[in-house]
């Protein structure tokens, strides 16, 4: 089984470095003349899917906005990511879970089994229980080609107290993150399956991201303030591996799937810009 690291490689090879995010905001299903309800999630999400599925290398559900609606909401949560793949864009489950490891195992299962009605290419993983209690969601998506994304400089400014807090090694707390992920990838080609999220808002890290030989998500663009500009900033050398991602800065373009197509272009030049190596 390919890897994840290997299939996103070729995914921002063939498709550009972008990573959409579908957050069905109450808000925007207003402006998009959608009612807040479960009908108007499943619009949204089918649009999004119509408009960007066979364009964007990866798209990013964030798995809030389908939980307020219940069992329903997941049920469309479920297509979604089926249309998704269908559609050729890699699925990354933005749903930020953790727990005591016995735990994430069915977390593990739930979202990178094959066999779950759930099943994406990658999750977003929180390690304030301990990087290693993840390991089970680690085991597993080695074992299907799945990726883990976990939280190491988050792009809200709450983040900073407790993943710049220093630890009795020295190291702060994101720096423990990064240095477990970086051995997780060690030796991976082209790019390790396991990745990292730092904000495009936090400036200069202060970190050392040059090991992580993995995938950096990078949020925080558009709505937030970040611009594809600051991308050198916060990356540095460590630039090829950023996986720049947008939320409402594209969606805001909605309905229309043209204008949603020219939203999500104008974010690639942005970042293929802000990436060229050598600039
Ligand atoms: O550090 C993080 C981690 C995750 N997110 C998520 O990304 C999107 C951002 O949406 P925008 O509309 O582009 O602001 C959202 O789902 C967050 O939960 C993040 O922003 N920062």
């Amino acid at each position: 089984m390919e890897s994840f690291g290997a299939r996103l490689h070729r995914a921002v090879a063939e498709r550009g470095p972008l990573c959409v995010g579908i957050d069905p905001h109450p808000g925007l299903l207003a402006r998009w003349g959608l009612a807040d309800d479960v009908e108007g999630l499943d619009r949204f999400s089918r649009t999004v899917v119509e408009a960007l599925g066979d364009r964007v290398a990866a798209v990013k559900p964030q798995s809030a906005f389908f939980e307020r609606f219940g069992s329903r909401g997941i049920g469309v949560l479920e297509s979604t990511i089926r249309q998704l793949r269908n559609a050729g864009a890699l699925v990354v489950l933005d749903a930020k879970r953790g727990d005591i490891g016995s735990t994430v195992s069915a977390y593990a299962s739930a979202y990178l089994d094959p066999s779950s009605p759930l099943y994406a290419d990658a999750v977003t993983a929180s390690p304030y229980l301990g990087v290693g209690s993840l390991a089970p969601m680690f085991e597993v998506a080695a074992a299907h080609g799945g990726g883990v994304f976990v939280l190491a400089l988050t792009s809200n400014p709450e983040g900073a107290t407790v993943q710049r807090a220093v630890g009795a090694d020295g190291r702060t707390v994101a720096q423990t993150v990064i240095d477990e992920i970086s051995q997780l990838n060690r030796g991976a080609e082209p790019l390790g399956s396991f990745g990292l999220v730092v904000g495009a808002t936090v400036g200069d890290t202060g970190h050392d991201l040059s090991t992580v030989n993995g995938p950096l998500l990078a949020p925080g663009l558009g709505a937030q303030g970040a611009t594809a500009a600051d991308l050198r900033t916060v990356f540095g050398p460590s630039l090829p591996s950023v996986l720049p991602s947008y939320s409402r800065e594209v969606l805001l373009a909605g309905p229309d799937p043209a204008a949603l197509r020219a939203a999500a272009e104008r974010a690639l030049a942005d970042c293929r810009a802000a990436l060229a190596v050598g600039d």
